[in-house]
């Protein structure tokens, strides 16, 4: 009778499980000792099978590390242990839902039986945080292939099905009725994702991802499942909302007109040091009423942080007016700040309009590009500051204002105070409390997060399903230097979008600018035109012509670089003087 037939009889669910195999199987009962066995045991562990029958697993084989596992019924994959010297690999999975009710199945095979790279239990227990249970938390862990190697029953239940059934499959395939698995991106880039949704077996889960690392290299990946239903998390939140003391939101009226905000510190995505320094200071400041006075190159956030404070502060509740100072005309700003009566001037509208600087009142007001601001509306703003009360246009009644400023630049404002375009007394006004965001190109890391934000903003609302970047526009992005800052992230994101034709991005998705940069077009010295008309000519000339077409430009490029003088060509190219003048000679270039 065969091996498998004797584990049936003997009450075993084996599945449909192919044990067909050279290696030698056992089957555990609940206690984890040998229920049944296959003759293959004698050639590998040099016992009968009627010499162990009884006998606990662990009496006849050092199982080390993986004692553990079994016992917490964790299923396992290419395991090594070692009998007499000679190192072998074992498998092992509950054959039921409950590993403790049902028993499992150990098998073991010689090392070079197995072609699949291995993952050791060690790299597991270093690399995955002590805290973590096996028993109880939802693991998963794959190799450096995508194979499951581990597995335990409390996530094979978040998709509704055995773990022994998933171990040794390609993890991109193998969850049922759910978004594909992000562990091979976690390895591609090699960053942790935390706390992210994902869709298992037709639910939102909240699940983490982590990379895994042996000496600096990559090993694996593993994730867990932290809440099997995002609904979980609302449920949570409200548990301990009580415990957070928010402030009231007050009742619609003149100060708080029930505006919601729009942004907060959450929005601000980025883990660099940078800016979770930047994001501890915003919720501090928040708190305070004292002026701020943002800085940042365009498109660093500045908008977003200045949403952000409001979010924090008291002022919550009450509106976030925002004023582009150099997008309003000289003669309109006054106006628009101040508000006007009725018949104020020719042309101003029946009934009068309340400036910004009213409908701020309770809240914050953001001067955007405060640099742009003209001198006379400058010392208007700084009596505004000093009086706190404003006096609209063609009213002699002044109203008091309760609002808090912040303002933002993205250019040197000390400057403009050296050469007289904007006011020393305003300067030290606004700059109260000065705050320095950071350029992306100065916190790189946060280049990788942001992407990921953008990629999940852009999937909801482009209906995409959008996984990543390959490891080759990834590295375009790292390396590019983003003048535009966040900003121009997003449009190479977006712009990836409409080019994307796979589940992810890949480098010629990505706008020509960037991939220009990075120098992925072969010739970086050379400007766009005379880049791409050199590859144009791919399959129209032969190699030595196109070679000679390049060596022309180059020295042409050279020449332009050093403004014609030919000895630092020479020099900038490496060759000598003489050499230069035959080569100038051969091309025809002066
Ligand atoms: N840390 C960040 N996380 C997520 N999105 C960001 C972040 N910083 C900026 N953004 C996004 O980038 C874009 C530009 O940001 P924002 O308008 O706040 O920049 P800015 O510094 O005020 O630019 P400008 O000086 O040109 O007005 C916006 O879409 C914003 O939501």
């Amino acid at each position: 009778m065969g091996f498998a037939q004797q584990a049936r009889d003997a009450g075993f669910d084996l599945g449909d499980r192919d044990l067909s195999t050279e290696s030698w199987l056992v089957v555990l009962d609940q206690r984890q000792c040998i229920a049944t066995s296959n003759e293959e045991c004698f050639a590998l562990i040099g016992k009968r099978p009627e010499e162990i029958i009884g006998r606990r697993l662990g009496q006849v084989v050092r199982l080390g590390f993986l004692h553990s596992f079994i016992v917490q019924g964790v299923s396992f994959t290419g395991q090594p242990i070692w009998i007499d010297g000679v190192k072998h690999f074992c498998d092992y999975a509950p054959l039921g839902r409950d590993p403790h009710a049902s028993g499992g199945l150990f098998t073991l095979m010689r090392s070079e039986q197995l072609d699949i790279p291995c993952l050791e239990v060690p790299d597991l227990l270093c690399s995955m945080d002590a805290g973590s249970d096996l028993a109880r938390e939802s693991l998963i862990l794959v190799n450096t292939e995508g194979i499951i190697t581990m597995i335990n029953q409390p996530f094979a239940d978040v998709l509704g099905i055995c773990a022994g059934e998933m171990l040794g499959k390609n993890v991109r395939s193998a969850y049922p009725n759910s978004n594909p698995s992000r562990l091979p991106v976690v390895m591609d880039t090699g960053q942790a994702e935390e706390a992210e949704p994902h869709l298992l077996n037709g639910r939102h889960a909240v699940v983490s991802r982590y990379p895994l690392f042996r000496e600096g290299k990559m090993v694996g990946a593993w994730g867990k499942v932290l809440f099997s239903d995002v609904r979980e998390v609302s449920r949570l939140a409200e548990k301990f909302q009580a415990y957070i003391k928010l402030p009231e939101k007050p009742k619609k009226g003149r100060r708080g007109r029930g505006q919601e905000f729009k942004y907060d510190c959450n929005s601000i995505i980025g883990h660099s040091k940078a800016m979770k320094d930047l994001k501890e200071k915003l919720l501090r400041i928040a708190q305070r009423p004292s002026n701020v006075l943002l800085m940042g190159e365009s498109g660093t956030g500045k908008e977003l942080c200045a949403h952000a404070i409001h979010a924090a502060s008291k002022r919550r509740y009450a509106p976030f007016v925002r004023v582009n100072c150099a997008a309003i005309p000289d003669h309109l700003l006054e106006s628009e700040l101040f508000g006007y009566v009725e018949g104020a001037f020719t042309g101003a509208r029946k009934g009068g309009q309340v400036g910004k600087f009213e409908q701020a009142d309770g809240g914050t007001i953001f001067l955007d590009e405060i640099s742009d601001m003209p001198l006379v509306m400058q010392a208007k703003l700084l009596r505004v500051l000093q009086e706190r009360e404003v006096t609209p246009l063609g009213s002699t009644a002044t109203r008091s204002i309760d609002m808090r400023v912040v303002a933002a630049t993205n250019v040197n404002l000390e400057e403009k105070v050296r050469d007289g375009s904007f006011r020393t007394d305003l300067y030290y006004r606004l700059n109260v409390i000065a705050l320095e965001i950071p350029p992306l190109r100065e916190r790189r890391d946060d280049i990788y997060f942001i992407t990921k934000h953008l990629i999940d903003g852009f999937n909801a609302e482009f209906e995409m399903t959008v996984q990543g970047l390959d490891e080759e526009a990834w590295q375009l992005l790292r390396n590019y230097d983003f003048p535009g800052n966040i900003r121009e992230l997003r449009n190479a994101i977006e712009s990836a979008f409409n080019m994307v034709t796979g589940s992810m991005i890949r480098a010629a998705d990505l706008p020509l600018h960037i991939r220009r940069a990075a120098g992925s077009l072969v010739l970086p010295c050379l400007d766009g035109d005379r880049q791409e008309g050199l590859l144009a000519s791919i399959g129209q000339k032969t190699l030595q012509e196109i070679m000679d077409e390049m060596e022309r430009q180059l020295i042409q490029a050279s020449l332009e670089r050093v403004g014609g003088n030919k000895l630092n060509a020479a020099n900038v190219l490496g060759i000598s003087r003489p050499g230069l003048y035959k080569k100038l000679h051969k091309y025809n270039l002066q």
